[in-house]
């Protein structure tokens, strides 16, 4: 990377000691190909697995080197040696481990994967688990990680765009939708979306007023209430961020693709926009950044890294839990903070089943 204050904020800050002890659970994509690859490149501690099904916990050992299998991870998680779980596992399962893993006193961190349950409800009831247990949790948010969104973070931390007005993000991409998912109503802005309206939180705060619209996915065979979404978010410093998620994208076989995920953000005193590489996995395609301030007039910077989000961001996910543990405070991407994340997806949910603008506070209160 070119621009060495930005290489030093996108890059995660790791824990001192890297070697704690981490029971994987689930042995699907995300885990084999994502969170294990960047446990293995960060040097982390994979020692034990297990899945649903014991020949993939299996196989994805043999491919990973992980040492322990389990047939089941109940097995998993009484065994004594595991210091940190971590779940990739279908959302409505991960209150069950969750439930069980409080028991554990050998268990000091726990790392979910998004979104943190189906529903609110049973978001907020993991929260209270681990609050009353003593064990950190973590949600893996890897947005937060993308390397373009951490410059962007940095450019908006130091003032350099000035008081943001105008965020965007534009997604013309097709996200897989796992079986799992066919048997529930909200799909994207759960499920994807998520990452973007994290993201807007990671950057902005909270946001006071949430308006969102929908229409089915004619891909999406299953029913569903959200395939192509747009929500739109006001905040008290009047900036307006809003987000297009078009996951048709492509009409299909005959048709030329055009598959991007961009993002800008335009203040009174600079603008910066990039883009997001993970649609073209399992090539590497680096997020990209550019920006243009009032700071260094009449150009633009263009700095540029070799990480990606697919598998990369995931150390930064898991780096933030391990921290969290090592110093005794709140991970950087809590369970706690991500309740609000959970509430403006409702607010979104709320505002497609109304028809109306939907005030954060009506779906936050709760969670405050
Ligand atoms: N942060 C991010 O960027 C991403 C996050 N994710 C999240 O990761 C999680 C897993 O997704 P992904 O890996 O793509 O999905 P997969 O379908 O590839 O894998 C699902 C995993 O869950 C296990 N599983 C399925 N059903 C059950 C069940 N009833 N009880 C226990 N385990 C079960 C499967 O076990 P087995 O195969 O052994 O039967 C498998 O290991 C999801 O929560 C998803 O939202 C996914 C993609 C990206
Ligand atoms: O979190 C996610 C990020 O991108 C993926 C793209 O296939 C999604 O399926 C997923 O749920």
């Amino acid at each position: 990377m070119n621009s060495t204050d930005l290489d030093v904020s996108i890059r995660p800050q790791l824990p001192n000691r890297k070697d704690f002890r981490i029971g994987c659970i689930g042995s699907g994509f995300i885990m084999r190909d994502c969170h294990l690859v960047a446990y293995r490149d960060a040097g982390f501690n994979p020692a034990a697995i297990a899945s649903r099904t014991f020949e993939n916990a299996k196989a994805a050992a043999e491919q990973r080197g992980i040492a322990k299998v389990y047939a089941a991870w109940e097995e998993l998680i009484n065994d004594p040696e595991i210091e940190i779980l971590d779940i990739a596992i279908p959302p409505d399962k991960q209150l069950e481990v969750v439930k069980k893993a409080v028991k554990q006193k050998h268990i000091q961190g726990i790392l979910c994967q998004k979104p943190l349950a189906m529903n609110s409800r049973e978001a907020s009831e993991i929260v209270r688990l681990c609050e009353e247990a003593g064990i950190k949790l973590g949600v893996n948010s890897n947005m937060r990680y993308d390397q373009s969104i951490r410059a962007l973070k940095a450019l908006l931390d130091r003032g350099d765009l000035g008081l943001p007005v105008l965020a965007t993000i534009e997604m013309r991409a097709i996200p897989h939708w796992q079986d799992f998912l066919h048997q529930y109503e909200n799909v994207e802005i759960l499920n994807m979306g998520i990452h973007h309206i994290d993201t807007f939180r990671y950057l902005f705060g909270n946001p006071l007023k949430i308006t969102a619209v929908a229409r089915r996915d004619p891909r999406t065979t299953f029913r569903h209430i959200d395939g192509i979404s747009q929500y739109s978010f006001q905040y008290a410093n009047e900036l307006l961020a809003t987000s297009l998620d078009d996951v048709w994208a492509w009409p299909g076989e005959g048709t030329e693709k055009d598959i991007y995920i961009k993002w800008r953000v335009v203040g009174l005193d600079g603008l910066a926009q990039g883009t997001i590489g993970w649609p073209s996995y399992p090539e590497r395609q680096p997020s990209t950044i550019e920006y243009t301030t009032k700071t260094s007039p009449n150009k633009w910077h263009r700095p540029t890294w070799d990480e990606v989000w697919f598998p990369d961001a995931f150390q930064g996910t898991m780096a933030q839990l391990l921290r969290a543990v090592e110093t005794d405070s709140e991970p950087e991407i809590s369970g706690r903070d991500n309740l609000l994340t959970m509430a403006v997806v409702d607010g979104c949910y709320k505002s497609i089943a109304e028809g109306r603008t939907i005030l954060f506070e009506e779906v936050a209160s709760s969670f405050n």
